[in-house]
């Protein structure tokens, strides 16, 4: 059973139409990435099917619980780390919740401190917490790892692995970095043109860095991407 079902949908900004008839579902519990050049419209679907935008045409369906974490954490100052989490939960649960989630994320020893004292992968694991208290059906994550480090960033790609494996939302990852895609998402597609170019199941093998059919993934994607020429016999 599909959790999102986008169909036909197209987005305008003045002249320009960056969604052109863009058809997508998403599986309950698939993790999809999403790749393409540089304004192609990713993040306009994104926040689309996030309820922040507006599209011109076509449906979009979604399940009501669904949550965002984006490329910079959001998180507001003057509340503890705690309260950032426990954000519209019920009073009477909503310690118990929030230091569950921050648990989760290896964080609870810091549930009383203030945002600004956390680093930058704290900040941002907080903000995963912050989306998964939730229990969202639908998980948005718009370059969420972009800001980080590389070793933070291969921490971060390690812990959504397992919360999104224990949790099974449906989850789509807005990125730029195609090992990433492959190393994290049951699939991965390509934008262009507003719409899905393509799409690539990953085969559990593709997930080992070292593997042939990690480097072939990752150099069909880069040819999609128009960054290599595509191999002639792939
Ligand atoms: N509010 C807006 N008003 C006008 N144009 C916009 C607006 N938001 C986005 N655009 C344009 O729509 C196009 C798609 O933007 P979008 O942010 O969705 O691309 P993207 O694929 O996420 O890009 P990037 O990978 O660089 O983040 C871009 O050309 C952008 O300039």
């Amino acid at each position: 059973m599909s959790t999102v079902v986008a169909s036909r949908v197209t987005r305008r900004y003045g002249e320009r139409t960056v969604l052109d008839g863009l058809d997508l579902e998403i599986e309950r519990g698939e993790f999809v990435a999403l790749l393409g050049k540089s304004g192609c419209g990713k993040t306009t679907l994104l926040r689309a099917l996030a309820g922040l935008d507006p599209v011109d045409g076509g449906t979009l369906e979604v399940p009501e619980r669904r949550t965002v974490v984006f490329q910079e954490h959001r998180l507001l100052p003057w509340w503890k780390v705690w309260r950032n989490v426990a954000i519209g939960l019920p009073r009477a649960t909503a310690r118990a919740r929030a230091q569950s989630a921050l648990e989760e994320v290896g964080l609870d020893k810091h549930a009383d401190a203030w945002p600004v004292t956390l680093s930058g992968g704290e900040a941002q694991r907080v903000a995963l917490a912050r989306a998964l208290v939730r229990e969202p059906e639908l998980l948005l994550l718009d370059e969420p790892f972009a800001a980080l480090d590389a070793l933070t960033r291969l921490r971060m790609h390690g812990l959504v692995r397992d919360l999104t494996t224990r949790h099974r939302p449906a989850v789509l990852l807005v990125t730029h970095d195609v090992d990433e895609a492959i190393l994290l998402a049951d699939r991965v597609l390509t934008m262009r043109d507003g719409r899905i170019a393509a799409a690539h199941e990953v085969a559990s093998e593709a997930r080992d860095r070292g593997s042939a059919p990690f480097a072939a993934l990752r150099h069909a994607l880069l040819g999609e991407l128009g960054v290599v020429e595509p191999l002639e016999h792939a």
